[in-house]
């Protein structure tokens, strides 16, 4: 479970980002976090994964007060999480099929099981042609696909993506989406923060709207 209390955030020398944010997602939840550009939505998912941490407050994953965490600790805690960024972060020098090893190879997984999981992931996301390719020769949705099977690859507990369906067509939205539905079915918490209403309107998932760095509005899961 994820919970933040009373959670503040100020960068350095800046205002504040995310101003008295509390919020419960529970084991095996849907979640988009939505509101306008500047709203605080990328801070919020930066501190579920210890890139940040906040000002006031506290922000627990399954009890754990992450602030409470040592720079040594913070690598097993986002070994239990994916995490697709906004630019992808791909490495421009590896390949595809490198890419996607990073993840099993710092849990210890051998070559040969790294390359079958890795091929299977690959070809659910429709681009196992691409396994050799070096990322600055794909395309913006083939790139994210690959953001994709990096985060997924080992299962994990929580999947945070941050506007995964930016620049991609309808065609594409809807095939991202269905596998953040797989995911979610096989119990992962997917936590997607975006802007575009579409995706939010045809997913019928719960949405936590920000708007400078507020919650102002939760809107529960519509079957
Ligand atoms: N590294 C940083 N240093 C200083 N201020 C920052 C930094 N990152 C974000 N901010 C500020 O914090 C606020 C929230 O930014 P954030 O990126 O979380 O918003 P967002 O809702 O994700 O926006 P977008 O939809 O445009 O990605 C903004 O006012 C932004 O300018």
């Amino acid at each position: 479970m994820i919970q933040l209390h009373h959670v503040h955030l100020s960068y350095p020398g800046e205002s504040t980002a995310l101003s008295d944010v509390s919020l419960r997602i529970s084991k095996g939840d849907f979640v988009f976090l939505t509101g306008p550009s500047g709203a605080g939505k990328s801070t919020l998912l930066k501190l579920l994964y210890a890139d940040l941490k906040p000002t006031r407050g506290q922000v627990l994953i399954d009890g754990q007060n992450l602030a409470m965490l040592s720079k040594s600790q913070i690598p097993y805690l986002r070994r239990s999480i994916g995490v697709v960024f906004q630019d992808y972060k791909l490495l421009p020098t590896r390949t595809v099929l490198e890419n996607v090893a990073i993840t099993l190879e710092v849990l210890g997984w051998g070559k040969r099981e790294i390359g079958q999981k890795v091929y299977q992931v690959l070809k659910r996301m429709g681009i196992a042609d691409k396994v050799n390719a070096y990322p600055p020769r794909l395309s913006g949705g083939e790139q994210q696909r690959v953001a994709l099977a990096r985060a997924l690859v080992n299962d994990p507990k929580i999947l945070i993506a941050d506007e995964p369906t930016g620049n991609l067509d309808d065609a594409n939205k809807e095939e991202i989406l269905s596998i953040f539905k797989e995911a979610n079915v096989r119990g992962t918490t997917v936590v997607v923060a975006t802007h575009d209403r579409r995706v939010i309107e045809n997913s019928h998932r719960r949405v936590i709207r920000l708007e400078k760095g507020h919650v102002v509005e939760v809107v529960d899961e519509q079957k």
